[in-house]
């Protein structure tokens, strides 16, 4: 059973990851999601639980890459799929010499990202609200050192959506939960595919994540030019056979 974390626990688990003035931030953030209805559902995850699930597992995720990019500061950041921010604006609140990309393409999450990076004085986010379709075959293609989705798909599709924005030598970091295997073995084509090889998987530390572990990904080379294939198609027809459904993490937002 995973435990409930309170915000005073991150300051204690992140440390070096996340200074006060970040988590005062991520606070703000929580109370910008409880405040707004125009957003709709930003995400199932009630009170109790967001700090450690929303939050303390955004923040991991950005612990984890960070040790797999080697470096900490001015990084070209895409987040695919943010929804109500979890992890691109989480991570954009504590790391203010990154340059994040929020791809989202519900209007109104979008808008909702917008509004919060504003008042949250997050001046390094840029909000695409496109599908990641899209945006893969637009100015961020083959530019981002890193790339991340939480709940969006299951890892062959969401790596079609990744891999074309991650540059070459970039990291993609996918955090998902007991299928991870399952989906790794369906993705062995798409992998090789896009031009990726897997580097490691991490396990989330058990305060943070007693299920969740990271698929990191390293894009080694070129994507070719056919891939992102047009919206709907990655999660229609995945690269290497017919859909499987499984299960992503948080897929209730
Ligand atoms: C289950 S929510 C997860 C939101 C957030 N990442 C989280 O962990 O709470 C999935 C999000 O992915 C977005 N999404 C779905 N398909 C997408 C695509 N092709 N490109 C970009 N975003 C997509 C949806 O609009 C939605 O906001």
């Amino acid at each position: 059973m995973d435990n409930v974390l309170g915000w005073d626990d991150l300051e204690r688990l992140f440390a070096g990851v996340a200074d006060r003035e970040g988590i005062a931030r991520l606070q703000r953030h929580w109370a910008l999601v409880e405040a707004d209805e125009a957003a709709g559902r930003l995400t199932a995850v009630d009170a109790r639980e967001a700090v450690r699930r929303q939050y303390g597992e955004s923040l991991e995720l950005v612990r984890i890459a960070e040790e797999a990019l080697g470096r900490g500061e001015g990084v070209r950041y895409a987040d695919i799929g943010t929804g109500g921010g979890w992890p691109g604006l989480v991570a954009a609140c504590v790391r203010p010499g990154w340059e994040v990309h929020l791809v989202e393409p519900l209007q109104k999450r979008a808008r909702f990202l917008e509004a919060a990076a504003r008042e949250l004085g997050c001046t390094n986010v840029t909000v695409h609200a496109l599908r990641a379709e899209e945006a893969g075959r637009g100015p961020l293609r083959e530019a981002c050192g890193l790339v991340t989705a939480r709940a969006v798909a299951e890892l062959r599709v969401v790596l079609e959506y990744a891999a074309p924005l991650a540059a070459v030598g970039g990291v993609i970091a996918l955090p998902k939960g007991s299928r991870l295997e399952e989906e790794l073995a369906a993705a062995e084509t798409a992998i090789g595919e896009l031009g990726c090889e897997l580097d490691a998987i991490l396990p989330m530390r058990p305060e943070v994540s007693e299920t969740v572990r990271v698929a990191l990904l390293r894009k080694r080379a070129s994507c070719p030019g056919r891939y992102p294939r047009r919206v709907g198609l990655p999660e229609r027809r995945p690269i290497g056979g017919p859909v499987r459904r499984t299960g992503v993490i948080g897929a209730d937002c």
